[in-house]
């Protein structure tokens, strides 16, 4: 977009800012930012608002947190192509990037054959929020349901899932401002498939295990312990590892900070209500040759994203290794 005073430039004029920041900090438009769950506004709008200051100087450079910040849909599929060492050698990827919305999905199917895994990204934070492109669904009934369907996919019957449970900041700011799933379990119609598991949330307890490990998911901890503190799979864990650092005593030693315990139960609910469609379709011995591990994500926090990738370049790797060893 070109602006009339700065014919031949992207840069609005200043007095552009003027009217932004005066809009922004106006009483009533903050009243109405509250309420931003009642219509569609993107997740990073406030991020930007609050530094118009900053981002109104001539000499402005995007850091890249504020370019991690910027919305761009996806329409289409785009291929990356990387290489990364392991051990010795180099391991070369293509990652296909589709988009999540509905006229989207169905130009998936293109690029199942040739995958060894599905990276699936859900949106925590979305369980008060309506589709954009479609104003009656709800966004975690959607996104609970193409799991399902990617699950399920009889293309997909060999091909393991890792599931990254995103926006986590945006799930704990939620829940401590007061937003609360229960809203969901009271208003969901008793038609729906999730209706039987929303009426558990209230009563519901996360066990120890998935408090310790919400805890060592935390973008900000200082873990060190390595990429595999962060994951977790449908296959049995060793009781080494679960069960010496399972008490909150233990959390406290390992130095991190214990969030809202609203916010960890909201975060293991819904997190259990996506491995409820595994376990739950696991039963059928279609599913035998095909896992899903799930990692608490933080997209826009570096530290966390390089080291949930770290987990998930040796779950790819292993699981590219077990093929060539059954087709061999
Ligand atoms: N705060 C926060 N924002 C996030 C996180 N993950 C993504 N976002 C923001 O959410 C918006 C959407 O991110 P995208 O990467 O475009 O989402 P997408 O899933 O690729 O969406 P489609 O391309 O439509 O499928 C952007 O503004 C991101 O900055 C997160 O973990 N925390
Ligand atoms: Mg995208």
């Amino acid at each position: 977009m070109a602006y009339a005073d700065n014919r031949g430039t992207d840069d609005p004029p200043q007095e552009f800012y003027d009217h932004s920041l005066k809009l922004w900090t106006d009483s009533g438009t903050q009243e109405a930012y509250c309420r931003s769950s009642e219509y569609q506004l993107i997740d990073s709008a406030k991020y930007f608002l609050d530094q118009i200051e900053t981002i109104r100087r001539e000499d402005y450079i995007p850091t890249d947190q504020d370019i991690l910040r910027c919305r761009v849909i996806t329409t289409g599929i785009s291929k990356i192509d990387f290489t990364l060492k392991d051990a010795a050698h180099d391991v070369n990827f293509s990652v296909y990037d589709v988009g999540g919305q509905q006229g989207e999905r169905r130009k998936w199917i293109q690029v199942f054959e040739s995958c060894t895994a599905v990276l699936f990204v859900a949106d925590m934070s979305s369980f008060d929020l309506q589709l954009r492109e479609d104003s009656t669904r709800n966004r975690l009934i959607e996104s609970l349901d193409t799991f399902k369907q990617t699950w399920n996919n009889r293309f997909l019957k060999n091909v393991s899932i890792i599931l990254f449970l995103n926006k986590m900041d945006i799930l704990e700011e939620k829940v401590n401002s007061g937003t609360s799933l229960q809203t969901l379990a009271d208003k969901i119609s008793e038609d729906s498939p999730y209706y039987a598991h929303l009426q558990n949330f209230k009563s519901y307890t996360p066990s120890d295990d998935e408090v310790r490990e919400f805890v060592d998911a935390q973008p900000a901890n200082i873990d060190t312990s390595g990429p595999k503190s962060n994951d977790n799979t449908t296959r049995p864990r060793s009781r080494s590892r679960g069960s010496s650092i399972s008490r909150k005593a233990d959390i406290n030693l390992l130095n991190k900070t214990i969030p809202n315990p609203e916010v960890i139960k909201t975060a293991a609910f819904i997190k259990n209500m996506y491995m409820a469609i595994v376990h739950d379709e696991r039963r059928m011995s279609v599913h035998d040759s095909h896992f899903c591990r799930y990692f608490y994500t933080c997209a826009v926090d570096t530290d966390n994203v390089r080291k949930v990738l770290e987990g998930c370049r040796s779950i790819i790797i292993q699981t590219w290794l077990d093929k060539i060893f059954v087709l061999g």
